[in-house]
């Protein structure tokens, strides 16, 4: 089985898809965008993608891809994420003048690397190409963050562990498919992309039918509607006990919105 993710062997994508798919050959894509197409195309069989950061929050984007290529979410997994700084052999942090990283893992690190003075920070498609770009180029004084696992693979040293902003530090992925597979007995989440009338209590009136029906909203999340400047739609996340009660409240919630989608429904995950 084909299984896209954004970056290279000993990026998170890669750590999350190995735990998620226990034998499959992974698509190494340069961006989120090339990741849905690898799936719309059906060149993959199915994408992991990051979709939200317990210290960096939403990855806003990722949910306009998932509108636009029409992907449906069949699956969740939560990975810890460890930070460290890394370097070639015998580099420590005095002679780092430059750190490397995926925008989100910089985000993560924000107040270590504010530490650092004149430090120039430079984004990367993924956490592990930066690692491997260092160590193939001998770079000496430029850093990367990236996990433990990519240090041992491509031997770099480790300068600086647990880097992140907080200690308990996670990424929430999904795993996204073209076409939905059908819910299980086991299916106790959704994700629904919803708009709303504009008048006072609309979103009040939905989620108070959620709450009535015994629906446990952990996520809502606005989202740009394309070409419509300053108008939203609404991603919501949604845990239920039994597959009818989410049936029944979807029945009643479409008459309350103008425009709906389920955009999956599968098993939630734990961290
Ligand atoms: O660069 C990587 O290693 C990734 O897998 C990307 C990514 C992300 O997109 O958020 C995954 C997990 C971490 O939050 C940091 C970066």
């Amino acid at each position: 089985m084909k299984v896209a993710i954004q970056g290279i062997a000993g990026s998170y994508h890669h750590q999350a898809a190995t735990a998620l798919f226990e034998e499959a050959t992974m698509v190494e894509c340069d961006t989120f965008e090339q990741l849905a197409q690898s799936v719309d195309r059906g060149e993959s069989q199915a994408g992991v993608m990051a979709i939200g950061n317990s210290i960096a929050g939403s990855i806003l984007p990722n949910y306009g891809l998932l509108q636009q290529y029409q992907l449906v979410i069949t699956a969740e997994y939560f990975l810890p994420i460890n930070h460290c700084l890394m370097a070639i052999a015998g580099q420590t942090l005095k002679d780092i003048e430059e750190v490397q990283s995926h925008p989100m893992a910089l985000l993560q690190c924000k107040p270590f690397l504010n530490d650092l003075e004149n430090t120039k920070l430079v984004e990367t498609d993924d956490t592990a190409a930066a690692v491997m770009r260092i160590k193939r180029n001998h770079l000496k004084g430029v850093a990367a963050i990236a996990s433990s696992i990519a240090a041992s693979l491509y031997d770099l040293e480790i300068i600086a562990q647990d880097i992140q902003e907080e200690k308990l530090n996670a990424t929430r992925f999904v795993v996204v498919e073209k076409a939905s597979q059908p819910e299980t007995e086991n299916s106790n989440k959704a994700t629904l992309n919803f708009t709303t009338t504009h008048e006072a209590g609309s979103l009040s009136r939905i989620l108070s039918l959620f709450a009535r029906k015994g629906l446990n909203l952990s996520k809502i999340q606005s989202i740009p509607i394309p070409e419509q400047p300053f108008l939203f739609s609404f991603v919501v996340d949604v845990e239920f006990v039994e597959l009818q009660m989410f049936k029944d409240a979807v029945r009643e919630v479409k008459s309350l919105t103008k425009e709906f989608n389920i955009m999956g429904i599968y098993k939630a995950a734990t961290l």
